[in-house]
């Protein structure tokens, strides 16, 4: 990487240089996308279906492989942290056969660390998700939000780097949804950790990030790179201001010249 910061003054975490996606049927899902995006970052990928979000996501997740174009890992004198990734679904994906407690452990158990040894991490991750009290329980006991809360505890069990999360709580109702903004935006403050946000919604991207990167499809692109200088914490009072209007207005405004119907 070439600078030691990036433009907002975080230190470098990575950097996607003109990387490109073409599918093995020929689809060109991405084309020239540059981006580069610092420690502690909270950035939402915002754009219609198709643009190419989810694509972008499991190319930085190593899950999809690069057609073109580079994605480079830290800067001058930082860490590479490419294996300290944890990635949310938009379906919790748990395992219906296990509790609470040993889908939480998965990540852990697959890193060779025995039920002893990582109970007192799966207790904190559950802690932080405030299902304490579920550890027990089957996911099919629990209710959309909780299992979301699950799969988001399961996320930081090992304490990642970065966190990807591909529209975590488009399945939900607005007031779970909120909540569990909030519980995101807390969880990032504490942990300090970067975050990729996919999202189709102006409103959720304008509340959780500090960072919007507005695609447009066809092929997949950045069109817009939107600062939301406003300070954390944030709640839901925030939601109710002038400022919380105008820079939905700003967004909406951008996402619309990407060929979006929001
Ligand atoms: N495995 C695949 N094989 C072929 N084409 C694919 C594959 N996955 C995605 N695509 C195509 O790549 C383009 C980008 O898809 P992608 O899912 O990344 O977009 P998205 O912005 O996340 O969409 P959405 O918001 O609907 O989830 C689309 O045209 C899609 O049809």
């Amino acid at each position: 990487m070439s600078t030691t910061t990036t433009a907002g003054g975080h230190r470098p975490l990575l950097e996607l240089r003109q990387l490109e996606k073409r599918y093995g049927n020929g689809t060109l899902a991405l084309q020239g996308m540059d981006l580069a995006i610092g420690e502690h970052e909270f950035v939402s990928f915002l754009g219609p279906s198709g643009c190419g979000k989810s694509t972008a996501l499991k190319m930085i997740a190593g899950l999809s492989p690069i057609t073109g174009g580079t994605i480079a890992w830290g800067g001058p004198g930082q860490a590479d942290h490419s294996h300290d990734i944890s990635f949310v679904f938009q379906e919790p994906t748990l395992m219906p056969w296990a509790t609470v407690f040993n889908n939480v452990w998965l990540p852990l158990r697959l890193k060779g660390r025995s039920r002893a040894e990582a109970r007192a991490e799966v207790e904190a991750a559950l802690q932080t998700v405030g299902l304490a009290q579920f550890a027990e329980v089957y996911p099919r006991e629990l209710s959309g939000g909780m299992k979301m809360r699950v799969s988001i505890a399961r996320a930081m069990v090992t304490q990642p780097r970065l966190l990807l999360m591909d529209e975590p709580f488009a399945a939900l109702d607005e007031m779970t949804r909120f909540k569990l903004n909030n519980d995101t935006l807390a969880l990032w403050q504490a942990n300090r950790f970067t975050t990729i946000f996919v999202t189709h919604s102006v409103y959720e991207s304008v509340y959780l990030s500090n960072r919007i990167i507005v695609m447009a499809a066809r092929p997949g692109r950045v069109i817009a790179d939107i600062r939301i200088d406003e300070p954390y914490p944030r709640s839901d009072a925030f939601r109710t201001t002038a400022r919380y209007n105008e820079l939905c207005v700003q967004v909406s405004q951008a996402l619309h010249s990407a060929g979006g119907d929001h």
